[in-house]
């Protein structure tokens, strides 16, 4: 069934023209394997980096006769970029005879990754050698602060005496390359796998570090997947207590097939007091129960808001949503950090509170949501899958 389906995909993408308008997508060898399971169709098609955003109308253009195909539910397309060996940027997309491998734009030699189909299997997930747990920051939609909870969760935990990483996987804004300050390129130890960065002692890998800060954020679905594979199997993390995965924002299929492929021991979900950021937390809720992921909790982030003024303290958005969703839902309430300038000029100079001013409050409200984390932690075995919920609230 899903050969047949394959090749009607091939047929239809026939018809497709190319980039520049001459010949068409298959002629040219811009699709990459076509990845079939259960009516999910997933694949990508090579354009250059540069030419992403105007391309997009392709991508859509591909999507759309794809979904035509009887026996398509859906079909998740990917633009991605091709760039020659050894070059930071992407490089127009030779003409290749038949469809090939996509190549994931901008990966560096060692972490070119093969393709992989979302959920198409879930089998056993074999852990991290040396790493103990492996916890996921997760937020139902962007810009709730999930990256900054990210950065001083993680210092939080090492603060309370813990080795730890963090695997920044948002690939929409990778922004824990700033939170770190760490910058460069990793280095291979040996064969394909790379040594970490390391900010404030902790190891840090991101794509951030695999892409020019120009490329345009085109990785999606499949594609990404298998680079956050690699990130996690072939990066020397050591000997670590946790190791902490940021996610990209949202609850679509990149993100599911991401916590179903990662060994996630938990997840910590990041929302704001508002309704809307509720709801999207709640989804992002469902999607870990889905996968049988333990939520290990939720940090309400800009909580309300201390007035540097007049010392009072206004709840802007509304605050206390969160811990009163996390009770209904029954899972633990882990923190509200407050709306606060401190917080966001050291995150955005690279110096976390919780290591730029430990003294401080703020600090002291993150080294608590860890050691609640942590408690949580203890009552899951390190794959999760020990007395993980398995209720899906609606
Ligand atoms: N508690 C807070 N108080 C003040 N500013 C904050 C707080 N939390 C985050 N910020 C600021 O909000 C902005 C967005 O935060 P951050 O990048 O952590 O969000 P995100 O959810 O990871 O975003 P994205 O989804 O876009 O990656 C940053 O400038 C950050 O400094």
């Amino acid at each position: 069934m899903s050969e047949t389906i394959k090749q009607a995909v091939m047929e239809q993408l026939a018809k497709v023209k190319g980039p520049d308008l001459e010949g068409d997508l298959v002629s040219l060898g811009l699709v990459s394997d076509v990845f079939v399971s259960d009516g999910r169709v997933a694949f990508s098609i090579t354009v250059p980096a540069e030419r992403a955003q105007e391309l997009e109308p392709l991508r859509q253009a591909a999507e759309k006769v794809v979904k035509e195909v009887p026996g398509v539910e859906s079909a998740m397309v990917a633009l991605t970029a091709e760039r020659a060996a050894g070059s930071a940027k992407a490089s127009p997309p030779p003409a290749r005879p038949a469809p090939s491998r996509a190549q994931i734009g901008a990966v560096p030699p060692p972490m070119q990754a093969k393709t992989a189909a979302p959920q198409e299997q879930p089998g056993p997930k074999p852990g991290v050698p040396g790493v103990k747990r492996i916890i996921a920051v997760a937020s139902g939609k962007g810009g709730v602060g999930k990256s900054t909870t990210t950065a001083n969760l993680a210092l939080g935990l090492q603060a309370n005496g813990l080795k730890v990483g963090v695997l920044d996987a948002d690939i929409y804004g990778p922004s824990i390359p700033r939170l770190f300050r760490v910058s460069g390129r990793p280095e291979p130890v040996s064969g394909r796998i790379l040594k970490p960065l390391e900010g404030y002692g902790v190891k840090v890998m991101s794509m951030g570090f695999l892409v020019e800060e120009e490329t345009p954020m085109i990785w999606r679905g499949p594609m990404v997947i298998s680079a956050l594979t690699q990130m996690l199997r072939e990066v020397a993390w050591g000997e670590l207590d946790v190791l902490v995965v940021d996610m990209p924002p949202g609850t679509g299929d990149a993100q599911l097939t991401m916590a179903q492929q990662v060994p996630l021991a938990g997840a910590v979900i990041v929302s704001t007091p508002q309704d809307l950021a509720l709801i999207d937390a709640r989804k992002g809720l469902n999607m870990f129960r889905r996968v049988d992921v333990p939520v290990l909790g939720i940090v309400e982030n800009m909580s309300y808001f201390l007035c540097p003024d007049c010392g009072g303290r206004h709840d802007i958005f509304g605050h206390g949503g969160a811990r009163a969703e996390a009770e209904k839902l029954g899972v633990p309430f882990l923190g509200e950090v407050p709306l606060n300038m401190q917080i966001r000029e050291t995150s955005d100079a690279g110096t976390p509170v919780v290591v730029s001013d430990p003294e401080s409050a703020h600090a002291a409200i993150y080294r608590d949501i860890a050691s609640k984390v942590m408690g949580e932690l203890d009552r899951y075995g390190a794959d999760g899958q020990r007395a993980a919920p398995s209720i899906v609230y609606e």
